[in-house]
């Protein structure tokens, strides 16, 4: 896990007036998970975008953003899975979920349309949502968590390096927020993807990630590995974070990863 993934320097995002990033220096190492924290408006969704390549054309860019490991840019649904907030906007309604995973693997596996069906039967059943009548189940007909695995078998249909998920179990009651924080920690592991976690909330994400970095209105405040930053936050506005956040007292979600 020493491998430089992606190399962010001086990255910083306008969008007319409104300046979304500051001169961020950032690096992502090939296997770890990063968690980006930060209040509503701190930046998050606009460095995920940049990194993805999917900033609108009105956003002026200055900095670098450089893929030491791909050798490119990164292709969206090939080189890198977006799980969004809200499924219910990210799923194509008018697909049955055996069909919008198996488009990521036909699309870019290069799969007919025979095998890439086989490839989401199988990445369905991995995040725990098969019985075989449910591939030709509509996104209406399942609960917002479901939805949510759905959208996650599709983001690494086809067996992209990394994975950035954007407030992904924001939109989800606790317990499920919870289910599918174990399903993308052991997604990851097992397929030694990179993982891209943002969030709000740092109770959250440090119960799995490795480093977190902390944003506040477009500026990087501090980064480090998770356990450093809670236990001797480098920054005020973190250590404010941490002491306003009664849930890190409690256990963590995924135990054996604090223990
Ligand atoms: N397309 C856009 N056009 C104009 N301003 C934008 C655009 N997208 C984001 N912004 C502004 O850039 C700033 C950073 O937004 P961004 O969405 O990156 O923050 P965020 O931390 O992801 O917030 P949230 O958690 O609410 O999604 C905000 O002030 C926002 O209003």
């Amino acid at each position: 896990m020493t491998a430089l993934f992606c190399c962010v320097k001086g990255l910083s995002v306008r969008y007319e007036q409104e300046t979304a990033l500051k001169s961020i220096d950032l690096d992502l190492v090939g296997g770890e998970r990063l968690a980006i924290i930060g209040e509503s408006g701190s930046g998050k969704s606009t460095l995920a975008r940049a990194l993805a390549g999917l900033l609108p054309v009105q956003a002026r860019i200055e900095g670098n953003i450089s893929w030491p490991a791909l050798g490119h840019a990164p292709l969206p649904g090939r080189d890198f899975g977006f799980v969004f907030q809200d499924p219910g906007t990210s799923l194509n309604p008018m697909l049955t979920i055996g069909e919008q995973v198996a488009e990521g693997a036909r699309r870019h596996l290069g799969l007919g349309w025979r095998q890439a069906y086989a490839r989401a039967e199988e990445l369905l059943e991995r995040v725990s949502l098969l019985q075989p009548t449910n591939m030709r189940a509509f996104p209406h007909q399942l609960s917002g968590g479901q939805r949510q695995r759905v959208a996650i078998a599709a983001a690494i249909a086809a067996r992209p390096a990394l994975l950035i998920a954007d407030e992904a179990t924001s939109a989800l009651d606790v317990v499920v927020q919870a289910e599918i924080v174990g399903l993308l920690d052991s997604l990851v592991r097992e397929e030694g993807m990179t993982l891209l976690f943002i969030t709000h909330d740092i109770a959250l994400a440090s119960g799995f990630v490795d480093r977190v970095a902390v944003f506040r209105g477009g500026a990087l405040l501090e980064a480090g590995p998770v356990r450093s930053v809670l236990s001797s936050p480098a920054n005020s506005y973190t250590a404010a974070l941490i002491a306003n956040h009664r849930d890190l007292s409690t256990p963590p979600l995924i135990a054996e990863v604090m223990s």
